[in-house]
């Protein structure tokens, strides 16, 4: 085991800003102006369509694609559908944010009827997580009422399982593919009091997959973009209000040396 940044990382953070990369993101209506917000911090594009009418055409275009079941109703899930499949067939990478799915039998049935198109990434907290590679039910909602470190098993198992890469998030956040693990530790405890961080983190990701095709390295560079963006943010911030503006900035002013503070324990 080792804890050191990969090498990746910063090259993946140089990457998403060279290139800009055109993120559809079909979120809740909690989340859209920060996540948006965040990717444009990060140096991505990105185009919030989720009607079914065009959410399929737009991800044949698009250079990622998030899903996010936070506020679902039936023409959005069937726009959700539309986007996953366009996506999986046309090899664009998508990751999907499985929004308090314990929480009630609609999420889960949206939640098994989009894993059927084949996520390149699943980004939820260990709830939601455990939920899923459990069948457990409950959780708090939006948010969890566990921590990362108590669902790595399961993160693992559920990786292997859907042959896709798992992030669960927390105060440490857990990347893994079923063999390879990385866990990145930062961040900050004012981050959970801003809602919509956990979307966000999901909408990073996307942006990062878009340029790296190893999706634990692309995972893994989206969590190290906000862990050290969110603990420089706190060391200047008075609380979760201007933390939230700071997170921007910090976001927008990543380099080199910044990301190479990141703490990455592999195993
Ligand atoms: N107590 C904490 N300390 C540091 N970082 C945290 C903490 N809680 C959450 N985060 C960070 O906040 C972001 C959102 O994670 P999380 O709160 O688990 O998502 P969600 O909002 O979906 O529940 C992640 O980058 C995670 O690392
Ligand atoms: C509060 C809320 N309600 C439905 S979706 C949502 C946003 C959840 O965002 P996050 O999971 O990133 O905290
Ligand atoms: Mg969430």
């Amino acid at each position: 085991m080792s804890s050191t940044v990969t090498s990746a990382t910063p090259s993946i953070v140089a990457a998403v800003r060279a290139q800009s990369p055109l993120v559809q993101y079909l979120t809740n209506y909690v989340s859209m102006d920060v996540a948006a917000n965040v990717l444009n911090a990060v140096g991505a594009s990105p185009a919030m369509v989720h009607d079914p009418h065009e959410s399929g055409e737009f991800a044949r275009i698009a250079s990622a694609v998030g899903v996010n079941i936070g506020t679902p109703s039936p023409s959005w899930v069937d726009g959700m559908i539309e986007a996953a499949r366009a996506a999986h067939e046309v090899g664009t990478p998508w990751v999907l944010d499985p929004v308090a799915v314990g929480a009630t039998a609609y999420r889960r049935e949206i939640v098994a009827q989009l894993l059927e198109h084949r996520p390149t990434v699943v980004r939820g907290n260990a709830s939601e997580i455990l939920a899923i590679a459990t069948s457990q039910t409950g959780g708090r909602g939006v948010d969890s009422d566990a921590a990362s470190s108590d669902a790595v098993d399961a993160a693992r198992g559920l990786a292997r399982d859907l042959a896709t890469v798992v992030v669960v998030t927390g105060v440490e956040d857990v990347v893994t593919d079923g063999s390879r693990t990385a866990v990145v530790h930062g961040g900050h405890a004012w981050m959970p009091m801003v809602t919509a961080l956990g979307c966000s983190a999901t909408a990073l990701v996307a942006a990062c997959c878009a340029v790296e095709p190893d999706a634990l390295e692309a995972s893994v560079a989206a969590m190290v973009m906000l862990a050290v963006a969110g603990e420089r943010a706190g060391e200047r911030s008075a609380g979760p209000g201007s933390f939230r503006v700071a997170l921007l900035d910090e976001l927008a002013a990543l380099d080199d040396v910044r990301v190479a503070s990141a703490r990455v324990v592999r195993s």
